[in-house]
């Protein structure tokens, strides 16, 4: 049987104003920028790719300013130390292993996306409704089924609004 794992505590926290770098440029970082983007926080972005090659949607966000967009093979010096939060996204293990290990020594919060263990806060799954927020996370065991919970409250609040 598997061992049972602890479960993260929800903090609901603010980000105006606070720097937030997210390194790797690809699917999953654009996840995480594209539902951090509305929190305030001031999002640098660095990657491998030349800005032109970047997907259409980041090089909107890069033109009108909502993001800082810097094209560098990451190195420790990337990390200024100002950062809130740090999310290693690169699609290469070591890189984000080497990521979390240097932001865990300067005490700043990681999110390893290629491993649940280098993780000081997970990602969760997020749902804006009016003025509130509901954040969803598992114990990292199974993506699918926080996804599917997700969902199943989507379509719950979409029931409600149905008219009768
Ligand atoms: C909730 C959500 C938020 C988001 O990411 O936006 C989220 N994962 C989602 C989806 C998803 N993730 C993966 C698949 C493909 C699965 C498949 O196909 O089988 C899919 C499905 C998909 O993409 O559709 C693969 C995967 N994920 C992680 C690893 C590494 C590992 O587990 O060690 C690997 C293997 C990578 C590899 O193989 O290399 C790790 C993490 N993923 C987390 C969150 C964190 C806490 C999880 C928890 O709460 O339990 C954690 C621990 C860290 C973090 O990322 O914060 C989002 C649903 C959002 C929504 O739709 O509502
Ligand atoms: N947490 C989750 O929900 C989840 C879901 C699926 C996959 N993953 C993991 O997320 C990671 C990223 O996946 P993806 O689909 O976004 O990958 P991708 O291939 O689309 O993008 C990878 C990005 O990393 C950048 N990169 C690679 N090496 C780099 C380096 N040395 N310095 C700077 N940038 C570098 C590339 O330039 C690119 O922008 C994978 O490791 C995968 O295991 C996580």
């Amino acid at each position: 049987m598997r061992e049972k794992r602890r479960l993260r505590f929800p903090l609901f926290l603010s980000l105006e104003g606070r720097e937030i770098l997210i390194i790797g440029a690809g699917r999953i970082a654009a996840r995480r920028a594209r539902v951090l983007l509305p929190f305030g926080g001031r999002i640098r972005i660095c990657a491998l790719q030349r800005e032109e090659e970047l997907p259409k949607e980041m090089r909107r966000w890069i033109l009108e300013r909502q993001i800082r967009y810097e094209s560098r093979r990451f190195s420790q010096e990337l990390i200024s130390g100002k950062e809130f939060l740090v999310f290693a996204a690169t699609n290469d293990p070591e890189v984000n292993g080497e990521i979390a290990r240097i932001c865990q020594r300067k005490g700043i919060l990681v999110n390893n996306a290629s491993d649940a263990a280098q993780c000081d806060f997970f990602f969760p799954s997020i749902i804006c409704e009016e003025e509130m927020v509901i954040g969803i996370a598992g114990d990292a065991s199974n993506h699918k089924k926080v996804k599917e919970l997700r969902k199943r409250i989507q379509n719950l609040l979409k029931g409600e609004r149905r008219p009768k």
